[in-house]
């Protein structure tokens, strides 16, 4: 079990991670998301004791990392594949790591079975493609058979084979009791691999709930309609009908109509009533990959100015009304401030938190702490010192990075310099 209270993470001015309190639970995969830029890895470093946290602390079974007792055996990390000396053979990277840990050398063997790299142990790593990294970087993670396992990313590379391989592995790997973390930006293979789901925004915790209940928590069902092709005006007299009726209707790239609010029989006789005959019309439910989007597009950080022309990033919530007097169809709309009709907290938001659709102001940038005027809403408190892990070290017991704690940082770590 991992379990995260009021975990803080400041880079100078910058907020990386903010009063995030969670628990990873046994015997499940727990899927970790957040659009680029929203703390994932910097939380997954402070678990594994790489970066300390500028208040709270998080514990992985009852300890903080660097208090573990023999640590590697109790956990097995894949941060970043690509943190292997590139000369030394698959074989020899991981029986040195297993050396550093006391682990027997038939494990060696027996993980490079498990994750398909036996015909190539001997050939250098840098020859290694970035799916081949991916499975060295989970081999070494499974090396001291450990109860809880953080994967960063490991479908990275993977082709079709090995992200069903890699999906499967996780899902044994939890129905053995273990604790898996998983962190992934590719919501259809979360959506079939994850029990579990955590997701933050700009370093916020967003949703802490199952990956059904999170679906149905941030989409809404819909119905599609379809009208003849060929007669565009019983659409247009459809669509008027079941705004009338109080649906809310969107087209379809198809033609066909997108509409909320309605239940099935409802608009089947609204169809009849205004006497237009239909050539479909099916219930859906959104994907996790939709009720991510959803939840998400107010804390994405990092945006193409093609999409930010085109509009294509922002969808309204359902139910969102323009405040008067904004440019039709302008979504969302201006950072930091909550104009009228804009969503309330929905029912798969975390109690108490602010609205995630909401700009950044909640997580605070500046003044930085100490300074006049800097005050903190709902400061976490700080843990006795002795909660503390110890500051991280250059030097770690894995010095080749890949599957243990000590990969190299993906930012350079102010607690390192
Ligand atoms: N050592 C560092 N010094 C300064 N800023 C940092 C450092 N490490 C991370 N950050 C910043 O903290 C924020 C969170 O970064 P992090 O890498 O944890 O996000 P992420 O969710 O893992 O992103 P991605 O999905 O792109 O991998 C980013 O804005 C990042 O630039």
């Amino acid at each position: 079990m991992i379990e995260a209270v009021g975990l803080t993470k400041r880079y100078g001015a910058k907020t990386a991670v903010y009063n995030l309190s969670f628990q990873v639970k046994p015997g499940l995969v727990t899927g970790f998301l957040g659009p680029n830029g929203s703390g994932k890895s910097t939380t997954m470093r402070m678990i594994l004791g790489l970066d300390a946290p500028t208040a709270g602390h998080v514990t992985v079974n009852g300890r903080p990392y660097r208090q573990l007792p023999n640590a590697p055996r109790q956990v097995g990390a894949l941060l970043d594949a690509k943190a292997i000396h590139g000369g030394r053979s698959a074989y020899n990277h991981l029986l040195c790591l297993a050396q550093l840990s006391g682990i027997p050398k038939r494990r060696v063997d027996e993980v490079l079975g498990v994750v398909g790299l036996q015909d190539v142990a001997r050939k250098r790593s840098k020859g290694f493609s970035l799916g081949m990294g991916q499975r060295l970087g989970i081999a070494a993670a499974l090396l001291g058979d450990p109860q809880v396992l953080l994967f960063d990313e490991p479908v990275n590379g993977l082709d079709p084979e090995g992200i069903l391989w890699i999906r499967n592995l996780m899902k044994k790997l939890a129905s053995e009791g273990r604790t898996v973390f998983v962190s992934s930006h590719l919501m259809s293979e979360m959506a079939l691999t994850a029990d579990h789901l955590i997701v933050i925004g700009r370093g916020q915790l967003l949703a802490d709930m199952s990956v059904k209940d999170f679906i149905a928590h941030n989409s809404a069902d819909f119905a599609r309609v379809r009208t003849p092709d060929t007669e565009p005006e019983q659409r247009d007299k459809l669509s008027a009908a079941l705004t009338e009726a109080g649906g809310h209707v969107r087209p379809e790239p198809d033609g066909a109509l997108r509409v909320t609010g309605l239940p099935l029989p409802r608009i089947s006789d609204l169809a009849h009533e205004a006497d237009v005959r239909l050539w479909e019309l099916s219930p859906h439910s959104a994907s996790l990959e939709e009720a991510y989007m959803r939840m998400t597009q107010g804390a994405v950080d990092y945006r193409s100015t093609e999409d930010q022309r085109a509009g294509l990033h922002a969808q309204p919530p359902v139910g969102y009304a323009a405040p008067p007097g904004a440019v039709p169809g302008a979504w969302p709309p201006p950072q930091g401030a909550a104009p009228a009709g804009y969503p309330p907290p929905g029912p798969g938001m975390i109690p108490g938190q602010a609205n995630p659709y909401a700009a950044p102001p909640q997580v605070p940038q500046a003044p930085p702490q100490g300074a006049p005027g800097w005050q903190p809403p709902q400061a976490p408190q700080q843990p006795p010192a002795t909660q503390q892990p110890p500051a991280p070290q250059q030097s770690r017991p894995a010095p080749d990075g890949a599957g243990a704690p000590a990969a190299p940082t993906k930012h350079d770590s102010e607690d390192a310099r």
